[in-house]
This record gives structure tokens, C-alpha cells and sequence, in this order.
């Protein structure tokens, strides 16, 4: 069976700068790939080129067995959605939290009318949010409330690929733990694919079944978590994990990253 998400080739240009250089990435069905890379490293870019908010300017996406084109259909939108680390970027201001969870529902056709509702109830309690927020407004709940009603979201419209830009680095230190939980409990119910960018190699590790590794536009490594995170292949991914502050205590174990979070 081919992978969920397969990149060939792609290239980003800002007016003369390449900030994504010949990509080839892939991401194998019900699996998380966490990428990690210094800061613009390109990790955005990409995560934008893949969800359609970017054409690239060269290159070839596949989402399973079909290419996506630079318009893509109202499925192929809905297949792939993303996380931000701002929630409000994907919240309206100035709609309840019914009107978002049920438009996204309504738009993309994914049940009928009269389910709705009670779709939008399930979807919050995936979430742990109580259904008393749905005549609620985003600004009535706090940030990490509103990235777990992102999550809602997005997942509304089954995607059969999540992208995750950095969702907990603008939350509280206190609230970070408990979405990255969130994260992982919806991973292993729904059985998702998806897309993890963190500059936090606490969270990669917890989070992640593969790491890939972004330098100055390009992918220069994908690996197993264990082996990233035990025996990575470049200078620079050792370089990156040796600026953790808590090295892992024991090789043959993994490491304590998770540890951190
Ligand atoms: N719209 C833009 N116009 C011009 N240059 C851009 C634009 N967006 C990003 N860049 C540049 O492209 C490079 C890659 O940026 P990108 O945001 O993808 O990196 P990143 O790895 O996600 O960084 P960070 O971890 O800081 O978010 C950076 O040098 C950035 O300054």
C-alpha cells in the first residue's frame, strides 16, 4: 500500500531565497512523523506547501494513491488540515463554537443535518470539553481550551492527514503537557497520520513513531524514533540532541526525554 503522503522533489522559493530544497518526504499510513530542524529550517514551509497554503514551485505531492495539483478539490482540502500554534488561526471570533464545529460538518458533507449536533457534542468530549461549550465563543476559553477546540476541528472532517505546526509552544508551560496527552490519546483511537512539528525534542519523543530532521531547506535525515533518538545518522541531529538539556540516561532504553514534558 503506498504511504499517506508522499513529496517528490519539492522545491519553495521567496523571491531569490530557497527555503525548501528538492524535499522527498514520506509519511506511512497511521503513523507520526515528527520533524524537527532549527529555526527556518523550512519546517513551516513545508507543513503549509502540504496542506495547499503554498504551491511550490517545484515538486510532486501525493496524499495516497492521488496527486494533488495546485487546485485542489473540496475532498482533497478536506483530507489534509492543520494545527496551528496560534488556535485563534483557525477559530472565527465571532462564531459560537457550535457554528465552527458544525460548519466544517456541513461544508464537507460528513453527516446530515440532523446529526449534526450530536456530532458536535462527540467531538467535543474527544476533546474534554464539556457540550455547554458549544453556545460559547472562542474568547470565553482559555488558549489551551481553544487549541483542544482546533483539535475538534480539524478532526471534524476525518482528514486522512493532521498536520501539527508547533500546537503546544504558545500554550502555558502547565497546559502544554495536558494537550500533547490529548495528542497522543487521539493518535491511538482514531488511528491518525500525522504530521508533528516541534522544535521540542521532548515532545518528538513523545509524540513520534519516525523523526525527519530539516537543515537549511532540505530533509537530511529520517529515521525510527529509537534510532534518532539512540543513534541518529548526521553530526547535526547529534548536534540538535546534544542540546537538550536532559541527555537521555541510558541508550539501551531510549533515553528520559519524555521525561521533560
Ligand atoms: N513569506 C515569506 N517570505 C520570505 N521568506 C520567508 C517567508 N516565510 C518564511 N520565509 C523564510 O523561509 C525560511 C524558512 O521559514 P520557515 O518558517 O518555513 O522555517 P521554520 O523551520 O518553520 O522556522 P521556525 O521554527 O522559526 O518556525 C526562513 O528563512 C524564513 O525567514
Amino acid at each position: 500500500m503506498e504511504p499517506a503522503l508522499q513529496l517528490k522533489n519539492i522545491t519553495v522559493q521567496y523571491g531569490g531565497f530557497t527555503a525548501l530544497d528538492h524535499v522527498d518526504l514520506n509519511i506511512e499510513r497511521h503513523t507520526t512523523l515528527g520533524l524537527v530542524g532549527e529555526s527556518g529550517s523550512g519546517k513551516s514551509t513545508l507543513a503549509r506547501v502540504i496542506a495547499g497554503l503554498i504551491a511550490p514551485d517545484e515538486g510532486e505531492i501525493g496524499l495516497g494513491s492521488q496527486p494533488l495539483k495546485k487546485k485542489r478539490s473540496r475532498e482533497q482540502h478536506k483530507n489534509v488540515q492543520m494545527i496551528f500554534q496560534n488556535p485563534d488561526a483557525s477559530l472565527n471570533p465571532k462564531h459560537s463554537i457550535r457554528q465552527i464545529l458544525s460548519e466544517a460538518l456541513l461544508f464537507h458533507r460528513i453527516v446530515e443535518r440532523r446529526q449534526v449536533e450530536q456530532r458536535c457534542k462527540e467531538l467535543l468530549e474527544r476533546v474534554h470539553i464539556e457540550e455547554g461549550a458549544l453556545d460559547r465563543y472562542p474568547y470565553e476559553f482559555s488558549g489551551g481550551q481553544r487549541q483542544r477546540i482546533a483539535i475538534a476541528r480539524a478532526l471534524s472532517v476525518e482528514p486522512s492527514l493532521l498536520i501539527a505546526d508547533e500546537p503546544t509552544s504558545a500554550l502555558d508551560v502547565s497546559v502544554q503537557r495536558s494537550v500533547l496527552e490529548l495528542f497522543h490519546t487521539l493518535k491511538e483511537e482514531l488511528n491518525l497520520t500525522m504530521l508533528f512539528i516541534s522544535h521540542d525534542l521532548g515532545v518528538i519523543h513523545a509524540i513520534s513513531d519516525n523523526v525527519a530532521v530539516m537543515r537549511q531547506g532540505r530533509v537530511i535525515e529520517v529515521n525510527s524514533k529509537s534510532k534518532f533518538f539512540v543513534r541518529p545518522e548526521t553530526d547535526y541531529s547529534r548536534e540538535l540532541l546534544s542540546a537538550v538539556p536532559r541527555i537521555p540516561t541510558s541508550s539501551r532504553s531510549g533515553g528520559s526525554y519524555e521525561q521533560r514534558i
